[in-house]
């Protein structure tokens, strides 16, 4: 991540490179999300640009009142009073004007956010699975809700701020150029001074401010996780322990925002302030200095009165846009690692040709590894006939979720090598795949909903279908006697339900989009006895309507199946019917299912 070498003194080359990496990953962010409204911006710019212009007009009329009229006394009141009302028109209209639209770029920004946003949340939900492997859950809803903010920051604090102070001083300098160049030379004076002044300030705070980001996630990170485990965390007696650590973190966090608070303090706003007496000292010298008849000559009071005022505007601008330096670090550091996410590749698009119209799988010589120079998958050849019941077993390690995984295209197997009625799954649509197969997962993912909405997932299900799903997962009974029915919230995770109703439901859920391939992933693990054999019964009514692949540690799921892959170390060792696997002696098989049977009955440890 960026922002992690930002953070790091040691490697000033790397760093700089990482710096404008930041740089670049959060302007092209910024550029991506207001594209949408880029006239609306451009014609707000304009009329601020208008504004600058009509405020810079109010010290050219003092100037001219002053030294046309008030010095010679030669004004009359009539013509003191039009340009006086002049000004003050003026200065009402640039302020309105500023306003309107500071306010409408404020909902650029907002609208940006929102677009950002759901952009980052639709991205991470295309991601391959091989991203969540390394991705953190609280890191990853800090990008989506905090980071996301930067966009905003950058829009309504930075860059507006930063352009609407940009173009009055272009106003002011462009009026005092007109009015004496010399006396201009020295309040631009002012420019490099500040220039010296934010670099100073980007050195100090830069890694303070990237720092706190990275912390501020890895906050939101062991919360997340402390939340997921706390049944773990508490019976282990290690909350403490985590207290200790959240604090410690926090510690950090709050060192890390000191420093940043310290760097503002100092160099911001009151170095600024001095530099702005120095310089009015500078002008009154200069200007003293011309009125006892020195070589540069006399200055009109008028024009000191003038550069006195713009000096005013020219200081407020510079002391805003310093300021916002410090959002600006921040929120660099948010959009640039928002960018960096949105650049993280996607799954592969799919050619979208063929379809699964029956749920054959021809798997040939299929190799995998996760990581190159460790196979976890040498050679498999397996055919399974549409609407075949397929147990995969084996020990621990030996390949059966990666297979699953690969047949699900969660990851990609190398091309050709898995095929579903004879179309290769890489070429297969996406959406077209994800309706053809449905999943029951080993620990069943239920939604903080009722069980109706935890069964459709979002899809327009009638009541008859959900119904119908349930009924085909023996699940039906249950939830009508729920107080509410089907209606029935079942807290979070379904804590309602016990952990066989739970695996009831993911199957109900999965039947519901009448898959032509069902996969179900050592979905009677957990479960009793009892609710095995409702399960069994479930799956034998679907034999012959629906292909079934079935990883089991326990053997009794699949005893009754068509065929029996049993994996070893990555190689299919045997295939075969319960019977002609048990008849191979010394086999594999064999061996596990006496293991089992031993371990049932108490004799050998599980
Ligand atoms: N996402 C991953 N990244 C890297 N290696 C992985 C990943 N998932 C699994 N592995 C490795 O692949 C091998 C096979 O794992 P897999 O989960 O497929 O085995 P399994 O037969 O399903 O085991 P179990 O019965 O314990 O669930 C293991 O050595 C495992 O460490």
């Amino acid at each position: 991540m960026p922002a992690d070498v930002l953070s790091s003194p040691a490697k000033p080359t790397a760093e700089r490179v990482t710096r404008r990496a930041v740089w670049g990953d959060a302007s092209a962010l910024l550029l991506r999300a207001a594209r949408p409204e880029r006239s609306l911006v451009l014609r707000s710019v304009a009329w601020l640009v208008l504004a600058a212009g009509l405020e810079a007009l109010g010290p050219l009329v003092g100037k001219y009142l002053i030294d046309n009229h008030y010095l010679p006394r030669t004004g009359t009141w009539p013509e003191i009073l039009a340009l006086l009302l002049g000004a003050l028109a003026a200065g009402w209209l640039a302020t309105a004007l500023r306003y309107g639209q500071m306010v409408r770029l404020g909902s650029v920004a907002m609208r940006s956010v929102q677009r950002v946003r759901e952009e980052v949340y639709a991205h991470v939900m295309r991601l391959p699975m091989a991203f969540f492997d390394r991705a953190i859950t609280g890191q990853l809803v800090s990008r989506v809700t905090n980071d996301s903010e930067a966009v905003k920051t950058l829009f309504v604090q930075v860059l507006f701020v930063v352009l609407d102070s940009l173009i009055l001083l272009a106003g002011a300098t462009v009026a005092m150029l007109w009015l004496d160049w010399r006396l201009m030379l020295i309040v631009a004076a002012m420019v490099p001074a500040v220039a010296v002044i934010v670099t100073l300030y980007q050195r100090l705070s830069g890694p303070a401010v990237a720092r706190t980001r990275q912390l501020r996630s890895e906050l939101n990170a062991q919360m997340a996780e402390s939340i997921a485990g706390m049944p773990v965390l508490q019976a282990a007696n290690a909350t403490a322990r985590f207290r200790e650590r959240f604090a410690a973190l926090n510690q950090a966090h709050y060192a890390s925002r000191a420093t940043e608070l310290r760097a503002n303090a100092w160099l911001l706003r009151p170095v600024l302030d001095l530099l702005n007496v120095a310089l009015l000292a500078g002008l009154i010298w200069t200007f003293g200095l011309r009125s006892q008849g020195g070589a540069l000559g006399a200055v009109e009071v008028g024009v000191l009165y003038a550069f006195i005022n713009y000096m005013s505007r020219v200081i407020e601008p510079l002391i805003q846009i310093t300021m916002q330096f410090a959002q600006l670090q921040q929120a660099l550091v948010g959009a640039a690692r928002v960018h960096a996410l949105l650049k993280e590749a996607e799954a592969p698009k799919a050619a979208e040709h063929g379809e699964v119209t029956r749920g054959a799988i021809d798997i040939r010589a299929l190799d995998f590894s996760y990581l190159p120079g460790h196979p976890v998958l040498r050679g498999i050849d397996l055919r399974i006939p549409a609407g075949a019941f397929y147990g995969i077993v084996g020990h621990t390690g030996s390949g059966k979720t990666t297979l699953l995984s690969l047949l699900l295209r969660f990851y990609a197997a190398p091309p050709g090598s898995v095929r579903l009625d004879g179309t290769p799954i890489e070429a297969l649509g996406e959406d077209h795949l994800r309706a053809s197969v449905g999943l029951v997962p080993q620990d069943p993912f239920l939604l903080a909903a009722s069980a109706r909405e935890n069964i459709a997932m979002g899809r327009t299900l009638t009541g008859g279908q959900v119904e119908e799903a349930a009924r085909a997962a023996h699940l039906h009974g249950f939830l009508a006697a729920l107080p509410q029915g089907y209606d029935t919230p079942l807290g979070e995770g379904g804590a309602r339900l016990s952990v066989g109703q739970k695996q009831l439901l993911a199957i109900a859920r999965a039947l519901a989009g009448q898959p032509r391939i069902l996969f179900l992933d050592e979905a009677t693990s957990h479960i009793d006895s009892e609710t095995e054999q409702v399960v069994q019964r479930a799956l034998a009514e679907l034999r012959g309507r629906v292909t079934i692949v079935a990883i089991a540690h326990r053997l009794s799921t699949v005893r009754d199946a068509d065929s029996i892959a049993v994996l070893n170390h990555g190689r299919l060792a045997e295939q075969g019917r319960h019977d002609e696997l048990m008849a191979i002696d010394g086999g594999l098989y064999q061996r596990l299912y006496q293991l089992q049977q031993l371990q049932d009955e108490g004799i050998a440890p599980a």
